[in-house]
Formats: structure tokens, sequence, C-alpha cells
């Protein structure tokens, strides 16, 4: 399928541009053990990415991917300020870019469209992750999980987006591992594409719809209608 009259691409981060899943694992198992709990292993952890740092940490302490509603508020912001405090020191330790983007955003970039990241991750992470891994300078508009009242799967974030780059929800199209990604883009009538490998609790994309999925970030480019030729540089 082709994607016609598209402007924009709002592009989620972790699972879909970056693998940045060992490094929350490292960052959760320095707080699981700086409070005296057992380390999970990465595989598991890698499986409850997608709903911000929050929760993540919230389903550390639960052990699983429901979390604990009776958990103690203090223990869980005592928590979260040691995984906060380790990550920030420790974001591009293990972390990489998965296959093809970086020469996919350029092709993209170079082809006129406007490109931007709308994460459930802090904001506060997202510039310096993408400077450590060579992906500044791409994208026009950061969206974090904290930066607006609401994030992912509500629609608010994407619509936030295509205001502030000027573009109607119909010229946009959300690209994303999970489906937060995909349910946000549904909620807010804007196309999507699924990528396959990332993390989505561990579930296959397609169970939640989107319009089209791939297992290699470089399709994307042929999906854009107006963009015939193009040629991987790395
Ligand atoms: O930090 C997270 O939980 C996930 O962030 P994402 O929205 O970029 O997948
Ligand atoms: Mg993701």
């Amino acid at each position: 399928m082709k994607f016609t009259g598209k402007k924009a691409v709002l592009f989620d981060l972790d699972g879909t541009l970056i693998d940045s899943a060992p490094d929350l694992a490292l960052a959760i198992n320095h707080m699981l053990t700086s409070i005296g709990r057992e380390e999970i292993s990465p595989t598991i952890i890698r499986s409850w990415v997608g709903n911000g740092a929050s929760i993540l940490v919230q389903r550390g302490l639960s052990g699983q991917t429901d979390i604990d509603e009776n958990l103690d508020p203090e223990l869980l912001e005592k928590s979260l300020a040691i995984f906060l405090d380790f990550y920030a020191k420790n974001l591009c330790v293990d972390t990489v870019t998965y296959p093809h983007v970086r020469a996919s955003l350029k092709i993209l970039k170079a082809k006129g469209y406007q490109l931007a990241i709308v994460t459930n991750k802090p904001y506060d992470f997202i510039q310096p992750i993408l400077d450590g891994l060579a992906l500044n300078g791409l994208f026009e508009l950061l969206v974090g999980g904290d930066t607006l009242e609401k994030r992912k799967p509500d629609p608010l974030p994407l619509h936030y987006a295509c205001e502030k780059l000027g573009v109607t929800v119909e010229q946009c199209v959300m690209v994303g591992d999970s489906k937060n990604d995909v349910l946000a883009a549904n909620a807010a009538n804007m196309q999507s594409i699924g990528l396959s490998y990332g993390y989505n609790y561990g579930e296959d994309i397609n169970e939640h719809n989107p319009d089209v999925s791939f297992d290699d970030f470089a399709d994307i480019i042929a999906t854009l209608s107006d963009i015939n030729e193009y040629e991987l540089s790395e």
C-alpha cells in the first residue's frame, strides 16, 4: 500500500528507532538491587517498555506487566528516583539504532518530510540519546511522555505534534512498535505504520491492525507515494 499526501512523519522512539531495552534493563536492575531486590532477566524487562518510566519502574517492582495497585507511594518515589538518576547517566551504553534507521531518516528529511518524535519516554532523555546515536538535526519536534498531561495511547501528543508542525492529521503518519502507537493513531484518526522488531509486550504488532507493518525500517520510504527512487547509504 502507498500513503498519499503525507507531509510529516511521527516516530515512536524506543523499539522503533532505537533498541534501548538493554540500558533500560540495566537501570531497572540497578534500582532493584539498590533496594535489596533480585535482578530480573533483561528479556522480561524488554517486554515491559512502552508506557513511560514510572510504569516501567512499577512493573519492575511488581515483577510483572501488571502493576501493583497497592504499591507504597514512598517506595515508588524512591525507586523511580534511583532509576531515573542511573538511566540519565547511562543512556547510550548498549543502546543502538535499529538497522537502516539513520539512513532512512536522512532520506525522508531530504525529500522534504517534517520528522518528529512522539515518545512516552521522559522528554529530558530524548535529545541526549539523539546526540549519542548521531540522530541529531533530523527532527523538528520532540514530544516526551511528560510533555503533555496525557501520553500515548491517548491521541493528545499526536494532535499536539500536528498543530506544532502545522499539518493536518491526514497529512501525518505515526510509526511505532507498540499497540500504544497504533491505538493513539486510531484515536487521533491518523494512519499508522507498525514495526515488528520492537517490544510490544512480546505480542505481534499486527494484532492491533496498523495500516501496514514492516520488518525493516527502510520499507517506510517506499510507502510514501511521492518517493519512487532512493538509495540507502548505510
Ligand atoms: O519509555 C517508554 O516506555 C517507551 O517509549 P516509546 O513511546 O518511545 O516506545
Ligand atoms: Mg515504542
